[in-house]
């Protein structure tokens, strides 16, 4: 009897759930056909959550079907994926002014509510004057030292490892480099993360980055994203004890660095916070003599110019930021090129002769008296000699690039369209657009042989649209670092190539396995045989 009821009351309530689940599938396709787009059925996204599928290889799947713009709802909002460069070229820069936020994110904490990536509107923009100086060529030249440093201890490291087994896992000698390097980069604090793996601003580092998301932190998550006021309400937020860490840890940094600076007792900023200091006190004395009129306020994006000003809070956050957004990102992209050269000995052996003949040059033009130490000979601007280093950097940030998608929220009403009328889109306020990287990086129509690692396609002219190889996003919001994670993904891979020779070992799994994530590739261990040159 007890089994014939719960039998029926099972039955009853998945007959409810099929077809609530049936009229909510109905009604999305309805939305997406309003928007001129196909619909991705729902239950494709709910299953890739629960097996824990790759998002963008599910994606790619139907992308290769030949769905190169689709609808499907992706954390709780109407999300178009288009996979067309002239629809990017018009989202992320010609109509930026309606696109310049990113998905909606609520929180209570102080570290999600002031990060740049997060905030919208007028205060990104203030944010993003503020900070676009510290990345310029020059501030980045002052960096440089900070880098050869990281640099030096990663060649330490290197030679360590392979002291003990010619198997090293790339992925954790690669982390630890990119991890020193943003603790001195962000923070002006030297660490070597391989040899003090219990400093404290490396154990909250790596919690930061446990990349297995917890089933706790899902629901979290969710919670945030779907009943922000709730979550709110109930003062849930992601890594607490992490994020109030790194706000105490850079906040006793800010206050000793004011303390000096009020003293005079700083040199030249090298370091973000240091720099970020130096912005507020020279930004607080341009922001007095600046009397704007209402006419001249506006730039060229229509945007009104704010006063440049950044409040401790908002600090603190980049900082933690820089974390978030530098620490992977760079990782992943060492680790693949690492990968991809091991599996590809023809274009190591390219990138070695190039190394070898350019530091000779370079050897040369600094003459007798001139340092031969191959890290003083490589500067911001002997770099760029490297040609074939960066197509390499630049093919495996096609291939691999750690950014699986890019996306903007969409202000208003409006169509947006390819030149010749095609691809027609009618966005609704608050819908997403996102542009799936990671499927645009493999389009056959932009790349030939898309699958293969070829830096030769980066050398010379490019023969793809501009808009088809976004590693860093574009526009007026795109990636604020570029230029720091290229100098030091460039700089880690040069130095490694010309001291040793990368294969594959009885360890090395091909293809890679990637942890499951929902907008970065995150490879799982990378392990190569590593010899000596
Ligand atoms: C290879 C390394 C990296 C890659 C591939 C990468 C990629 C990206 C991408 C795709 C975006 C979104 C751009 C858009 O929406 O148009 C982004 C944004 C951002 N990245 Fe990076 N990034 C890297 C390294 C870094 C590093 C080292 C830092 C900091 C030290 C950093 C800081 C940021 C910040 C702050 C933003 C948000 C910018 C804004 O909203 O104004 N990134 N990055």
């Amino acid at each position: 009897m007890s089994l014939a009821l719960l039998v029926v009351g099972t039955t009853i309530i998945a007959t409810i759930a099929w077809y609530f689940l049936n009229r909510s599938e109905e009604n999305n396709r309805e939305e997406y056909a309003r928007r001129n787009v196909k619909y991705l059925p729902q239950r494709n996204a709910f299953l890739q959550m629960v097996f824990k599928e790759r998002l963008e290889e599910a994606k790619h799947e139907f992308f290769k079907q030949g769905h190169r713009i689709f609808g499907y709802n992706f954390l709780n909002a109407y999300t178009i994926s288009a996979a067309e460069p002239e629809l990017a070229q018009v989202v992320l820069s010609k109509e930026f002014t309606n696109f310049t936020n990113r998905r909606a994110f609520e929180t209570n904490d102080p570290f999600f509510q002031n990060a740049i990536s997060i905030v919208k509107d007028e205060t990104w923009k203030r944010l993003r004057a503020v900070m676009t100086p510290t990345f310029s060529t020059g501030k980045l030249r002052r960096m440089k030292p900070l880098v050869d440093d990281t640099i030096r201890t990663l060649n330490k490291n290197m030679a360590n490892a392979i002291k003990s087994s010619s198997d090293v896992n790339m992925k954790q000698i690669y982390g630890a480099f990119t991890m020193d390097t943003i603790i001195q980069v962000a923070f002006g604090t030297k660490v070597d993360s391989l040899v003090e793996p219990n400093n404290p601003v490396i154990t909250y580092a790596k919690k930061l980055f446990s990349v297995d998301i917890s089933f706790k932190n899902i629901i979290k998550f969710t919670m945030i994203l779907m009943a922000p006021k709730l979550a709110n309400f109930l003062k849930i937020r992601i890594n607490p004890e992490v994020t109030d860490f790194f706000y105490k840890f850079s906040m006793d940094i800010i206050n000793q660095k004011r303390k000096n600076m009020k003293n005079g007792n700083i040199g030249k900023a090298n370091n973000f916070i240091e720099l970020l200091l130096e912005a507020e006190v020279e930004n607080e004395e341009e922001a007095a003599k600046l009397k704007l009129t209402e006419e001249s306020n506006v730039d060229e994006f229509g945007f009104k110019k704010s006063t440049k000003y950044i409040t401790n809070d908002e600090l603190v956050a980049q900082c933690s930021l820089f974390f978030l957004a530098g620490y992977d990102t760079t990782a992943t992209t060492l680790t693949m090129a690492s990968y991809l050269l091991a599996t590809n000995p023809d274009k190591q052996e390219k990138l070695y002769k190039e190394a070898l003949s350019v530091l000779g040059k370079l050897s040369e033009e600094a003459g007798p008296d001139g340092s031969k130490d191959p890290v003083d000979l490589i500067t911001l601007e002997s770099l760029s000699r490297f040609e074939y280093l960066a197509a390499v950097v630049n093919e495996t940030l096609r291939l691999y690039s750690p950014a699986t998608f890019v996306e903007r929220e969409v202000s208003k009403d409006m169509t947006i369209q390819k030149e010749d009328g095609s691809c027609k889109i009618h966005l609704k306020k608050n819908d997403i657009i996102q542009f799936p990287v990671y499927s645009m990086h493999r389009d056959p129509e932009q790349f030939s042989d898309p699958e293969s690692f070829k830096p030769e396609r980066f050398l010379g002219e490019p023969n793809f649209h501009k808009y088809a190889y976004i590693p860093f996003g574009s526009g007026p919001r795109n990636c604020i670092a570029r230029s720091l994670a290229l100098l030091e993904a460039k700089m880690a891979l040069l130095h490694t190539i010309r001291q040793y020779k990368l294969s594959v070992s009885s360890k090395t799994k091909i293809p890679p396995d990637f942890y499951f994530q929902s907008q970065i590739i995150v490879p799982r261990d990378i392990i190569l045989k590593v010899e000596r040159r």
